[in-house]
């Protein structure tokens, strides 16, 4: 399988840096993997119009229907008439902000797939959830309400970010990221007759000086990154240390 480097933006960029993707296209112009950005919705078209080949381009979010009377929101139809080929859906800073719960993931994610978009769909365990011994758990019980059963190794992946990892700067043990990513595996594999071919992300406080351990670790497909996506050198490095992987 190609792995999969994936940048999100959160709520960070104006057209001013686009020259980012300039700077991360010209270095890396034929990566080793596949990468991906998501950057906000008012950037998608205009990374699309002009988007290198090395680039995908996701949305963060989608609503589970198609059109409507739902203001503010978008549609997994929009984000692909955009030029977007991938959505984030169930990120942690939605399920807690906007009170997402699996049910409604699972309702976004079949939209994605009727769009014909990749969903990215997001588990990862609290640190009391994970203090209290609770983390397989409750990522199996998201995985198992978030994923629909339309998911193919082809238009889902998943992105295991443990909640306190996020920003922090901390992350898990390379011990404690292979134990959930084999959980991961196994448990798609209950379900899903390709469960191997399903790309695992680890998201998380990645960065270049630990993407290389990180991705020495079996089941880990790639990661899901927020804050060093933001800037061409630090996610080259980190494709690069992917590429190399
Ligand atoms: O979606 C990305 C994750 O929330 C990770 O963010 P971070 O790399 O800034 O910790």
């Amino acid at each position: 399988m190609q792995k999969l480097a994936a940048g999100n933006w959160k709520m960070n960029g104006t057209g001013a840096d686009l020259a980012e993707i300039e700077a991360l296209a010209k270095a890396h112009p034929a990566p080793g993997c596949e990468v991906l950005i998501c950057p906000p919705t008012t950037l998608i078209a205009r990374m699309a119009a002009n988007a290198p080949a090395m680039l995908r381009i996701g949305g963060q979010d989608c609503h589970p229907k198609t059109a409507g009377a739902h203001t503010g929101d978008i549609s997994a139809t929009m984000l692909a008439d955009a030029g977007a080929s991938h959505v984030i859906l169930g990120h942690s800073e939605r399920r807690a902000d906007h009170g997402e719960t699996d049910s409604l993931i699972r309702l976004k994610a079949e939209a994605a797939h009727a769009a014909g978009l990749v969903a990215v769909v997001c588990v990862g365990e609290t640190e009391a959830q994970r203090d209290a011994g609770q983390t397989l758990p409750v990522i199996g019980a998201q995985l198992s309400g978030s994923v629909p059963d339309g998911a193919t190794a082809a238009n889902t992946v998943i992105a295991y970010e443990p909640v306190w990892a996020i920003g922090t700067g901390r992350t898990p043990t390379t011990a404690e990221i292979a134990e959930v990513h084999a959980f991961l595996r196994a448990r798609l594999a209950e379900r899903f007759a390709d469960a191997s071919g399903f790309r695992l992300l680890y998201g998380g406080s990645v960065k270049p000086s630990n993407a290389g351990e990180i991705f020495a670790v079996p089941n880990v497909d790639g990661a899901l990154v927020g804050g060093a996506s933001l800037k061409a050198a630090d996610f080259g490095a980190i494709i690069a240390a992917l590429s190399a992987a």
